[in-house]
């Protein structure tokens, strides 16, 4: 028979979840448990990173066979085969099947109970599932790792229209014909990419702000912008949608048209589409979570301190990992958060110190790495110009095109950027950015360098290899060099 009480319950089976289970309980005898009311894997794995990188690289990889003399003459105008790539993301997301997660739960001495998890007082969880209600009882830790959902604005019409929401278009079935993408952030921009690869006709992206990707150096906004409209995407900036009709709706199921054509007003300009797509940003998870039981806010992110105890609550046993506290609303940083407060849970139990910094998730504090899919992709760690100098410092920058011999080699039509934001008391990096074909796996190294808080003098000695794309280090180095001079 099931346990009752466990040593850790884990409410939420997503990546951060599955991960702060496994570590608190790693080369012991603890006991744990995770509590999860849709797929173990969580939004990730079935609606978010893993669908949406799947429908992206057949493009990318098409991209770039265009153009590469040798392979372009091959491809020609080609496109892709949208139900080859539909397929491709259906193994990645199992056709949302979980038995192979809750296989690795249980592999891992990780015991899995179906139902929705809320807390009821200190220490306690109650499950609702579909035989009834239970109780679990946790004797050291309850983690929140109930993420987030798609957030759908109030206006007029919209809600009823049963709008695509990131669920959709990352599990979309069929190629709508017109779409209209409401949003300027990271989910907008990659699916609407994703979108137009795949075939979609007309495509208008109503964006709220006065640019793309807000939160990224500005010219990665405009880079991708150019990308978009170069692909045949119409944007409107400073646009608000003040109206959405649709006579014929149907609740065809996720990621199939929601019915008949709709109609958005936006600034008193009529768009007619076959889709709307809103990618307005995420709530927290919290609304249904027992918050009021301990003395929290239902509806909220959870704060924590950097050991990922949750703010005002007394003794430390309850933790919140991954997008529920809202800290770096990432899968990698969720996972890295939930192997601290894993870890620190782990020493709690033992009665050790957790005074050192393997128990604190310091780089969520401006040391965040971030890729965007897009074509051309874009990538940056820590700070971008504007939060340094919000955050105080005083900044020296360089900024310049990518052009390298590994750049000029990767393809003939190779264009990126890139930025350092750079300390100038210590001479260190704040962050970098970088806009370009395949840049993603450029950030590693800015990672390292802002996380290790290496002077430029010693990035000097870190060599790029030749001819890579990476040897845009040595060309920011430079500059920076001669800006100094
Ligand atoms: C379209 C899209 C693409 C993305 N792409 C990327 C990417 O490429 N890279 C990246 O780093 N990030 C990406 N993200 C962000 C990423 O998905 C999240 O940061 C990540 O999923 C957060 O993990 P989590 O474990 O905190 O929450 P989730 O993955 O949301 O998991 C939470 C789990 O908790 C369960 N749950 C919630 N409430 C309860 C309850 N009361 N009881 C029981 N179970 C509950 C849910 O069913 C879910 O399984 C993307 C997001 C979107 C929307
Ligand atoms: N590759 C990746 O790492 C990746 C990919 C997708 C999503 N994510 C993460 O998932 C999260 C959600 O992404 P997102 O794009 O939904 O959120 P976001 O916060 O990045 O962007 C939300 C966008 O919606 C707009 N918006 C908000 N409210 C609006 C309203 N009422 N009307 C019109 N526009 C409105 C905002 O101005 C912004 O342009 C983010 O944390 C993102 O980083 C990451």
């Amino acid at each position: 028979m099931a346990l009752d009480e466990y040593d850790i319950v884990v409410i939420g089976g997503g990546p951060a979840g599955e991960n702060a289970a496994g570590y608190a309980i790693a080369d012991s005898d603890r006991t744990a448990v995770i509590v999860e009311h849709e797929l173990v894997g969580g939004e990730c794995s079935y609606w978010a990173c893993m669908p949406s990188k799947a429908l992206l690289g057949p493009g990318h990889l098409l991209d770039n066979a265009r153009n590469l003399p040798g392979v372009k003459e091959i491809v020609g105008q080609s496109r892709l085969d949208a139900a080859a790539v539909l397929a491709r993301r259906d193994k990645f997301t199992h056709k949302h099947d979980d038995s192979s997660q809750v296989k690795w739960a249980r592999e891992n001495k990780i015991d899995v109970v179906r139902g929705h998890g809320r807390i009821a007082g200190e220490r306690t969880v109650e499950v609702t599932g579909t035989d009834g209600t239970r109780t679990l009882r946790a004797r050291l830790a309850v983690i929140l790792a109930t993420g987030t959902t798609a957030s759908v604005p109030d206006t007029d019409g919209l809600r009823s229209a049963l709008p695509w929401t990131s669920r959709d278009v990352t599990n979309l079935h069929e190629v709508p014909r017109r779409v209209v993408v409401v949003g300027g952030g990271v989910v907008a921009v990659e699916s609407a990419t994703w979108l137009l690869q795949l075939g979609v006709d007309e495509l208008t992206m109503v964006v709220r702000g006065q640019s793309l990707l807000e939160s990224a150096e500005p010219f990665a906004g405009e880079r991708v912008a150019e990308a978009l409209r170069a692909q045949g995407a119409r944007i409107m900036f400073g646009a608000s949608l003040t109206r959405v009709e649709r006579p014929d709706t149907k609740d065809t199921g996720e990621g199939h048209v929601h019915g008949g054509a709709v109609t958005s007003t936006v600034d008193g300009e009529t768009l007619t589409a076959d889709e709307i797509v809103v990618a307005a940003g995420r709530r927290p998870a919290s609304a249904d979570l027992g918050l009021d039981t301990v003395g929290l806010e239902p509806g909220k992110s959870i704060e924590t301190d950097d050991q990922l105890t949750a703010l005002g609550v007394s003794g430390d046993w309850l933790y919140a990992v991954g997008d529920i506290n809202g800290r770096a609303p990432l899968t990698h940083m969720g996972k890295y958060q939930a192997r601290v407060a894993g870890d620190v849970i782990a020493a709690r139990a033992t009665g050790g110190s957790v005074d050192a910094p393997r128990y604190s998730a310091t780089a969520d504090h401006g040391q965040v790495p971030q890729v965007v899919f897009t074509a051309p992709e874009v990538a940056w760690v820590g700070r971008t110009q504007r939060t340094a100098e919000t955050d105080g410092y005083d900044v020296a920058t360089v900024e310049l095109d990518i052009a390298v011999a590994g750049s000029s080699l990767a393809r003939d039509d190779y264009a990126g950027r890139a930025k350092l934001v750079i300390d100038k008391a210590t001479d260190t990096l704040l962050g970098a950015t970088f806009v370009g074909p395949g840049v993603g796996e450029l950030i590693h190294a800015g990672t390292v360098a802002v996380v290790g808080a290496v002077p430029l003098d010693t990035l000097w000695h870190a060599v790029p290899s030749y001819p890579t794309v990476s040897e845009v280090w040595l060309r920011l180095l430079e500059a920076h060099r001669t800006s100094k001079s």
